[in-house]
């Protein structure tokens, strides 16, 4: 099962919602390829069965201009099979909050299996941990995997 978390952050808010997800992940037993989008560069999509993405919003709720080959190249890869989650932060003072979130989710529903998405205001807090874990449960169940960490308390 190969999974990859592809992500933008400059204050480290995202990185850090990004850090929560790879560990529920890793409670799973399963290791993330992890890429920070700085350069001219995206993994093949299709290499995955599964990519979750996390980005920051911009302007008004724009995408960060660092994920835009991303975003293009989930329109152009092959990627029907893949399932797909997308998460952010953003600043609920801004009108489109996690604009970027919307603008990734209705092109994903499109062109990827989307399970779920996930928004959280700026820093992720105590009470977004529940959300997390929720987040990485729908990615499992479009995988159809079980659920690890909780059949260990059966
Ligand atoms: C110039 C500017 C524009 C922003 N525009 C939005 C916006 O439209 N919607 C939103 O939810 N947040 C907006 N934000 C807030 C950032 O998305 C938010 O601070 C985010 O958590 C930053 O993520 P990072 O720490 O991972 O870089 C804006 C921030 C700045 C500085």
């Amino acid at each position: 099962m190969r999974v990859a978390i592809i992500y933008s952050s400059v204050t480290g808010n995202t990185e850090e919602v990004k850090h929560l997800i790879e560990k529920g992940f890793s409670r799973e037993g399963i290791t993330l390829d992890t890429f920070h989008m700085k350069k001219d560069w995206v993994p093949t999509l299709s290499m995955y069965d599964a990519i979750i993405i996390g980005t920051y919003t911009w302007g008004n709720g724009n995408i960060p201009k660092e994920m835009e080959l991303l975003y293009e190249a989930f329109e152009q890869q092959s990627v029907h099979r893949v399932v797909t989650g997308v998460f952010g932060t953003g600043d609920s003072f801004y009108p489109n909050f996690c604009g970027a979130v919307d603008r990734f989710r209705d092109m994903l529903f499109v062109h990827t299996k989307l399970a779920v998405t996930l928004k959280v205001e700026l820093f992720p807090q105590s009470k977004d941990n529940l959300r997390v874990d929720a987040f990485v449960k729908r990615v499992l169940a479009a995988l159809r995997l079980p659920v690890v960490s909780e059949l260990q308390y059966r």
